[in-house]
């Protein structure tokens, strides 16, 4: 079998042209046949034909109130100081109906129950208002009329229809056949969820969760999802796999081995049992993706997509959405769009049409787009994703502050009332989230360190910055950082949390690390946050204190972004020690010396403060229980939380 190194670079369009064309010239391209079904199996699929009523709903002139059938002539006259007296009886000229009754055929109206009183020991009725005919009454057809439309061809049948459908007479609907659907994982390194929650997981090891999104997506778009068990990455196991989803399958879906790695086969698979169409395609993520077919009558188009996550969730949406939506009959789906203001500067390599994940709130009346991580492995990015950005290949990225189109994944309500943190990261920011939510409102938070949230704050990105900046003159912390990145703005800083920051070190402390003045030490590596980070900045004052040149600390230039990054770095023993909280130390089980009490406040302009958006926080600051929850976290205490002090910077 050969390798193939070299990859495509097919335009989009072209790509998808590719595949329309041997659908086309193989009869697959239209709308897949029709079947009758009942209505109760009948919600969310397509109609095949045009739904004609054969009956007409209602089928007689029916009474739409309780009350009495009258002959309206009977009751002209009649007013509030000279009522008129009508006599009931079978033949009229008035009578007793419920709702839904046939009108007797010699009354023409009803009069409702409250509207009429017995009298003449009941064998009367007196009126005070005279009833047109045609009052209270359902005439027959009114909803529907027999050999009238009820619904076309190709429209996907919501609840409601399928009441209109039953009620115009019909027990069936005659629907198109769910496409069906194969997708084969492979890879030799994936184990299922269910073996990964019952075992330590070895290195190298990956949950498959892939071919789970892959069919969630094709039921959500009217296919019927079949996954295969995975396959390993063993070219001849890998063809008995497709051929055999040739056979039952309108598309086959295979996931991985689709870019040029040594285990990679899934072209080459696809080659030997027909044709591979496009292989490689100027889209990131996604750029490996297969296009082909397997021979057989009829061939069957097969679709590679790459193993990476959100590569696969995308080719799901590109590739897979509108051959499904062509073949129901329905046109493809757009999503909304909405136009909003970039927040960062955002650089794409120029050549391939980038999808780049955003987060979407409203600032000051302006949506305000946040680029998510970009990897194709992060599908928690996808999850935060708001929206996604379409870059164009020619474009070479994005300015901030410039206007672009989003094409929307969530509900606009829903971003309107959420609110934007942009500033450091801190674990009880999460817990915030989940009590915010419980409040029907939304918080969002992009971390972009302590500096560069007062920025985000100044530019009118965020609604609030947590930012926790030690000022080495005065030993605050904040203070002089917003009269210099906020100045002119009218500031409210939002008490948090007080939280332990120290160093994180092997389990059990190896190297016997005992402080500050210990980063000196030449076996020692130490491992540092990024620039503007109030972590960094806490070292650097401690440094100083100490008299120690930064300079002195090997691996102070290795920088990491986050404090989980840091643990993480000391676990795996890249460091030996790194500056960070105790909770990151906590998730990795690794030790944890505590050096220095910090204050982490919510940095947020006056205007917001007194306006709604930020109601459901500063509710939530306040809940007992909110707090109870933070304290109980090792390293945090809420002393002075929700505690407000103003700054005209
Ligand atoms: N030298 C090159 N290397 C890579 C290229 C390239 O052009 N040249 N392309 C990169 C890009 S872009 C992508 S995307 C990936 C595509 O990789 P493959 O389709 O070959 O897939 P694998 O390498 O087998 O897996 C990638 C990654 O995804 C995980 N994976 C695979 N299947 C699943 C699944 N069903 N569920 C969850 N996760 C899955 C897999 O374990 C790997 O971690 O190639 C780049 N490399
Ligand atoms: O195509 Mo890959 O999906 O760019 O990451």
């Amino acid at each position: 079998m050969q390798r193939r190194i070299y990859l495509d670079d097919i335009p989009l369009p072209e790509a998808r042209e590719r595949m329309s064309k041997f659908l086309r010239n193989n009869n697959l391209a239209g709308p897949l046949e029709a079947e009758k079904i009942p209505l109760s199996e009948a919600a969310g699929r397509i109609s095949a034909e045009p739904v004609w009523a054969s009956l007409s709903s209602p089928g007689y002139h029916a009474s739409a109130m309780d009350g009495y059938a009258v002959k309206s002539k009977e009751s002209s006259g009649a007013t509030e100081t000279s009522p008129v007296r009508i006599p009931l009886g079978p033949e009229g000229p008035a009578s007793y109906v419920d709702t839904g009754d046939p009108m007797p055929p010699w009354a023409d109206a009803v009069v409702m129950i409250e509207n009429a009183e017995l009298v003449d020991d009941d064998t009367a009725i007196e009126i005070r208002a005279a009833v047109a005919p045609w009052t209270s009454v359902r005439p027959m057809g009114e909803d529907l009329v027999a050999t009238e439309l009820v619904l076309p061809a190709n429209h996907c049948l919501s609840p409601v229809d399928l009441g209109a459908i039953a009620g115009s007479g019909h027990a069936t609907v005659s629907v198109r056949r769910k496409p069906v659907v194969v997708i084969i994982p492979t890879g030799t390194e994936l184990i299922s969820p269910e073996e990964a929650e019952s075992r330590a997981m070895k290195p190298g090891e990956i949950i498959e969760y892939n071919s789970l999104m892959l069919a969630a997506q094709v039921e959500s778009w009217g296919g019927e999802a079949r996954r295969y068990s995975t396959v390993i990455d063993d070219p001849e196991l890998i063809r008995r796999a497709l051929a055999r989803a040739a056979g039952e399958a309108d598309l086959v879906v295979m996931i991985a081995g689709s870019s040029a790695g040594s285990e990679d086969y899934s072209a080459s698979v696809i080659g030997d049992l027909g044709e591979v169409f496009v292989h490689g395609i100027a889209v990131k993520p996604g750029h490996p993706v297969i296009l082909g077919m397997v021979k057989g009558t009829p061939p069957v188009p097969v679709i590679g997509s790459p193993g990476y996550p959100v590569s696969c969730a995308l080719t799901g949406e590109i590739f897979i959405e509108p051959i499904l939506s062509q073949w129901l009959g329905r046109s493809g789906r757009q999503r909304p769009e909405t136009e909003a203001v970039m927040s960062r500067k955002l650089h794409s390599a120029a050549g391939a049409e980038e999808f780049v994940r955003v987060a979407l709130g409203e600032v000051d009346g302006k949506t305000v787009a946040a680029p998510l991580q970009r990897g194709a492995g992060v599908i928690s990015s996808l999850v935060k994703a708001d929206g996604i950005l379409r870059i164009p290949a020619l474009s070479e990225g994005v300015d901030a502050g410039e206007m672009v189109r989003v094409s929307l994944l969530r509900d606009p309500a829903e971003i309107r009332r959420t609110i934007v943190h942009i500033g450091s990261h801190d674990i009880c920011l999460d817990v915030l989230a989940q009590y915010i939510a419980g409040r029907s409102s939304r918080f969002t938070s992009s971390n972009a360190g302590s500096l560069g949230g007062l920025v985000a704050l100044k530019r009118g990105e965020a609604h609030v910055a947590g930012s926790h900046l030690l000022d080495p003159d005065t030993g605050n912390f904040n203070d002089s950082y917003i009269r210099r990145y906020l100045s002119g703005e009218k500031v409210a800083v939002i008490s948090f949390v007080h939280r332990e920051q120290g160093l994180i070190t092997a389990k059990g402390n190896p190297k016997g690390i005992r402080d500050f003045s210990d980063l000196t030490r030449e076996d020692l590596r130490y491992v540092n946050r990024q620039r503007g980070a109030g972590t960094r900045v806490l070292l650097d004052y401690n440094l100083e204190q100490l008299g120690i040149d930064p300079e002195q600390v090997p691996g102070y230039r290795r920088e990491e972004y986050t404090h989980l990054a840091v643990a993480a770095a000391v676990q795996s023993g890249a460091a030996d020690c790194g500056l960070g909280i105790a909770a990151a130390a906590m998730a990795l089980d690794l030790d944890f010396i505590p050096l220095a009490h910090e204050r982490y406040e919510l940095v947020t302009l006056e205007r917001f403060f007194e306006g709604p958006v930020l109601k459901p926080l500063l509710e939530v600051l306040e809940d007992q229980e909110f707090r109870k929850t933070v304290d109980s976290m090792a390293g945090y205490a809420t002393a002075d939380m929700g505690r407000v002090r103003k700054i005209e910077a």
